[in-house]
């Protein structure tokens, strides 16, 4: 028997009671709005916003509101259980915080407060390149709870070295390594807004803390700061890899690694060819590029290709339990979220992303159960029907 996650609906209506209603709304759509009126437009324009036009993430999340969910009745859904097997790891549920940089621009205890919110809901953490917090701090805010370190692969083979072995002796499990980043998109937010935090030195604390990195450098980071940040800016990312460089990662990390940002069925198997563990269909919350395929519309065709070989994980545009329903039914093991988590953690820190975590698996337990499934094994592409589609 797995967690009872939709107990927080009860909490919710018990608390009512007295007249107590949650601190944040439990249409976690509401959040973006709520964030921009409490922090401003700088931190909330990087984070809401995407590449280009901005229509690829909200083509994400329209490709997700075409497919509808066809319930089931009279099918015994009275004891449910959302724990999945990921990358060989017992999950309580499909479910995990997707990788975003700098999270103090959202609240000074950033990822080490979104880290042990994580961790006390039992969902694995993964902790970006780009944290405005160290790695091994993280690590140490979570306890032994389960981590993953997202991979920005650096163009310096020694600092790529460094984070791998950091990543390992601070605990993180798997890898997972961003392969749809090897530039910063055309992201007009950002360049209206001139709003680049690394700039400023924050979202480097990985770098600026690795001997490797250090190095490189003529000077200590605190003496030139400013050389630090164009070292960081030639070495975050590098446009010029190829599928065989993967052989360097796969001789260095023991244990799985995941390629985030796949959408193309040859692109998976390839990663499966390169003795990859599995893949994170994903287009960065529509971040990357812009006019891309949305992400759930190239989900079933990635399962097809490797479904049997790899772990397909899921991201850009959950929002909702119905949008992990349709991800799983789609053929994804677990999904990851980004933006939501990262807004309650701007309005209400370490609680606020607790607060979505919870809101989020009790309304894929409710939904699940009232489709007519008790855990996300029985369900499949037949749960689900194109529907007209919705402007959303
Ligand atoms: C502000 C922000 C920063 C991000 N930083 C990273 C990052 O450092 N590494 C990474 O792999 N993905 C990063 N992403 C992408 C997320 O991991 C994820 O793919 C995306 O947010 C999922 O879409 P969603 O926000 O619609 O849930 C970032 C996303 C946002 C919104
Ligand atoms: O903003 C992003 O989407 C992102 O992935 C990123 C890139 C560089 C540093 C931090 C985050």
């Amino acid at each position: 028997m797995g967690k009872h996650w939709a107990d927080f609906q009860y909490e919710i209506y018990l608390n009512g009671m007295t007249g107590a209603v949650p601190r944040l709304p439990t249409d976690l759509t509401r959040l973006e709005e709520l964030t921009e009126q409490r922090l401003g437009p700088g931190p909330v324009g990087y984070v809401a916003g995407s590449a280009g036009d901005g229509s690829t993430a909200r083509a994400n999340r329209a490709a997700l509101k075409r497919h509808r969910i066809v319930p089931r009745m009279l099918r015994d859904v009275h004891e449910r259980d959302l724990s999945v097997e990921v990358l060989g790891r017992a999950l309580p549920a499909p479910l995990a915080l997707a990788p975003v940089g700098v999270l103090s621009i959202m609240h000074p205890d950033a990822e080490s407060a979104a880290a042990r919110a994580a961790a006390a809901q039992g969902v694995p953490f993964v902790l970006s390149s780009a944290s405005s917090t160290p790695m091994e701090q993280v690590a140490e805010a979570m306890g032994d709870a389960e981590r993953w370190f997202q991979l920005y692969w650096p163009k310096d083979p020694e600092v790529a070295l460094s984070f791998l072995n950091r990543a390992k002796a601070a605990g993180y499990t798997a890898l997972v390594v961003t392969l749809d980043t090897p530039l910063l998109a055309w992201r007009p937010r950002d360049l209206d807004q001139a709003y680049l935090p690394f700039l400023h030195g924050v979202g480097t604390a990985n770098y600026f803390t690795d001997p490797a990195f250090q190095a490189g450098l003529a000077k200590p980071v605190h003496e030139d700061p400013n050389a630090a940040v164009m070292h960081f800016v030639g070495m975050f990312a590098d446009p010029g890899k190829t599928w065989p460089d993967l052989v360097f990662l796969r001789e260095h990390w023991d244990g799985p690694i995941v390629l985030k940002g796949v959408l193309h069925p040859d692109d998976a198997r390839a990663a499966a060819d390169a003795g990859m563990d599995g893949v994170v269909v994903s287009n960065h919350g529509g971040r990357q590029v812009a006019g891309s395929i949305a992400a759930a519309e190239a989900l079933p065709g990635v399962v097809k290709a490797v479904g049997d070989r790899l772990t397909v994980l899921f991201d850009s545009g959950i929002r909702t339990g119905d949008d992990i329903v349709k991800a799983l039914a789609l053929g994804a093991r677990a999904v990851l979220v980004g933006r939501p988590y990262v807004y309650g953690l701007g309005l209400d820190g370490q609680a606020g992303v607790e607060h979505v975590i919870r809101c989020l698996l009790a309304e894929l337990d409710l939904t699940l159960a009232l489709s007519g499934h008790a855990g996300p094994g029985t369900l499949s592409r037949a749960d689900l029907i194109d529907g007209a589609g919705e402007s959303v």
